[in-house]
């Protein structure tokens, strides 16, 4: 009896660690200092492995929502929790988040391969080991080859991928991504996000990514937030109940049409819902 009792806990603390969440997000709202209410009490988990996009008008709270995922951000109320413990925990825990911003933020004086390893060197990984992880990382963005060139050198999209470079040479498991394909022509945002789609399912990643594009969330997504603004709060979670791998056949099918008018139809109710000020609106 006893060793079936073991494994049977055995299983049931792998499931119990199996379901905690990467992030979860408890009753977390943001009143800035000036008084205006960013964000009312939100409620979220961010699972395991999950590609969660959050969508809305503009000024609904997206980039608050995102920065108190970094913790850059803290919450007025409420509790962020990641892999279920403080943010402080999370290197105890083994665990690293990266932050990709809608700016590639590239250092114009350095090298390409300069910039993608400023977080090691950071970190004073030795110069063997970091070299060899920025080249893998490099590798993983089409960008082998382009070590010695600088930013100016190359175009916005091949910015963007340094800038993802950057962000996955500490091998983090989590990527948050505030709108980072959103200033890029619309082929190569296509190609990034299939592109992101192949990191995200080979690397085993979970990623929170904003954007305003529908056709963008319900390319990338597992599930979508669509959110409304004044004040900025969670109108509807949507599940992209679609096959994997989606790729441009994907784009093309009734099914990707059907999620597209869907969430469309989701974000007009959330526009008016909505206060008045809600479009582009800065208080
Ligand atoms: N530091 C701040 N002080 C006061 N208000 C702020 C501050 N930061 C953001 N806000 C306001 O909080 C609201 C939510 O901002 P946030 O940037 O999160 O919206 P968003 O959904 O990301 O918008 P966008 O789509 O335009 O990027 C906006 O009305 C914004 O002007």
């Amino acid at each position: 009896m006893a060793p079936l009792a073991l494994s049977r806990k055995v299983e049931n603390d792998m499931a119990l660690a199996q379901e905690t969440p990467v992030i979860d997000v408890r009753a977390a709202e943001k009143t800035f200092p000036n008084g205006f209410r960013g964000l009312e009490p939100v409620d979220l988990r961010v699972e395991p492995g999950e590609f969660l996009t959050l969508i809305g008008p503009s000024g609904c709270g997206k980039s608050t929502l995102l920065g108190m995922m970094t913790n850059l951000l803290k919450p007025s109320a409420g509790e962020m929790r990641w892999w279920g413990g403080s943010f402080d925990q999370t290197g105890t825990a083994g665990k690293s988040l990266s932050i990709v911003f809608q700016d590639a933020t590239l250092m114009p004086w350095a090298t390409i391969q300069a910039n993608v390893r400023l977080p090691l060197d950071l970190a004073k990984t030795p110069r063997k080991e970091a070299d060899e992880r920025v080249r893998q990382a490099l590798e993983k963005v089409g960008l082998a080859g382009f070590e010695d060139r600088l930013p100016r050198q190359l175009s916005g999209g091949m910015r963007m991928r340094v800038s993802i470079a950057r962000s996955l040479v500490t091998e983090p498991n989590l990527l948050l991504m505030d709108e980072p394909f959103g200033a890029l022509d619309e082929f190569t945002r296509n190609k990034l996000d299939s592109d992101l789609l192949d990191l995200w399912r080979e690397k085993g990643l979970s990623i929170v990514f904003v954007t305003h594009s529908i056709y963008e969330a319900v390319f990338l997504s597992t599930r979508v937030v669509v959110m409304a603004a004044r004040p900025g709060r969670i109108s509807k979670v949507i599940d992209i109940d679609a096959p994997w791998p989606r790729d441009e056949a994907f784009r093309g099918s009734p099914r990707f049409a059907a999620l597209c008018a869907e969430l469309s139809k989701e974000l007009r109710e959330a526009s008016e819902k909505s206060g008045t000020m809600a479009q582009g609106a800065k208080p």
